[in-house]
């Protein structure tokens, strides 16, 4: 678990390789299109992509049913569930629970592992309590991120302030992303099963589409890097809404094809960076924020649709092969 761009997918890179036994994932994207089962790429490791909403609420029936046809087709060891990161934690221990005592799948909820970005704790748990601070309060082990961008004081107090909203949690405070593979499994190892001393479960709060909102592009416009260099500082200034996280797939101008990530910085390291994609694949963007200012989005990151309405007609006929 762990809230929008936290590193969860940064997390489950390095841990799957590790894994022995038969493992499936399965990545809930809050956006309607999927991009991060293409970035949790392992070999023998299937992934299912569950998107246009969370697990936990909208989605709920859809994860039931995919926990059930994992199980048929797979036998899995274990799966590990990729939360949306707008999705609250006890709920998708709720549905987990459910999907075993009502479908009659035999699971057993295990590891709660939340990433928290060190550097946003307090601005997020103000804002989205009801969300953020559940994915903490109800995990075993926390890992952090962005340590490195907070000074040795900043990084006590968040830190003192993490331990206060979950006392329990086991916390590594180090950069998990240098963890030796054996330190890795052993802290993972050692963390208590949710089983064996199940968690109260929150009460009911508003569900996470009321809250956020997402904007997909599934054809933008090729840029330079300078474009888009400017669209993820653009984003940040008034008039789109709060942009709480862009990613996506888009082709540069010189035939490159990245893969490129923005979260709103807290303390001043650049909110956004790309790198190359390993084979060519469709332009994707999903933008995920509240209030978000959703034409402005799409004519800010280059939605073909948007910008070129040849007639009433040919706006409607290009929409439709959008959605
Ligand atoms: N500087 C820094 N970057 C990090 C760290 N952890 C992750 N990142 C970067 O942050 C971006 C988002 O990380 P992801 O792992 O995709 O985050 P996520 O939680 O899966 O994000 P969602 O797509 O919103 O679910 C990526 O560019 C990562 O490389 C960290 O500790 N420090």
């Amino acid at each position: 678990m762990g809230f929008l761009g936290a590193g969860k997918t940064t997390f489950l890179n390095k841990y799957i390789p590790l894994l022995g036994g038969r493992t499936v994932v399965i990545e809930n994207e809050f956006g309607e299109t999927g991009l991060d089962g293409e970035l949790i790429r392992h070999e023998g490791i299937p992934v299912r992509e569950i998107y246009a909403g969370c697990i936990c609420c909208s989605l709920a029936l859809d994860f039931r049913s995919a926990i059930g046809e994992i199980a048929e087709t797979f036998h899995p060891d274990r799966i590990i569930i990729e939360p949306s990161g707008a999705g609250r934690l006890s709920d998708i221990i709720k549905a987990c629970n459910k999907a075993g005592e009502k479908d009659g799948v035999s699971l057993k909820v295990t590891k709660l592992i939340t990433i928290v970005d060190i550097t946003t704790l307090d601005e997020y748990a103000d804002c989205f309590g009801a969300f953020y601070l559940d994915q903490i309060r109800h995990a075993r082990l926390i890992f952090l991120s962005h340590v490195h961008e907070l000074t040795a004081e900043e990084k006590r107090t968040q830190t003192e302030c993490l331990k206060e909203f979950n006392p329990h949690a086991i916390l590594y405070e180090g950069d998990f992303r240098k963890m030796e593979d054996e330190a890795l499994e052993e802290l993972i190892r050692m963390t208590e099963d949710y089983g064996d001393s199940p968690n109260e479960i929150a009460a009911d709060v508003l569900p996470a589409d009321r809250v956020f909102t997402s904007v997909a592009i599934k054809n933008s416009e090729d840029m330079t890097e300078e474009e888009l260099e400017g669209i993820l500082k653009e984003v940040k200034k008034e008039g789109y809404g709060k942009v709480l996280r862009a990613k996506g797939i888009v082709s540069l101008k010189d035939g490159r094809q990245v893969h490129f990530d923005y979260t709103p910085s807290a303390s001043g390291y650049e909110p956004y960076s790309w790198k190359g994609t390993g084979h060519p694949q469709k332009n994707r963007i999903i933008i995920i924020g509240c209030g978000l200012n959703k034409r402005a989005l799409r004519v800010l990151f280059k939605n073909r649709d948007i910008k070129y309405p040849a007639s009433a007609d040919g706006c409607k006929r290009k929409m439709t092969r959008e959605e």
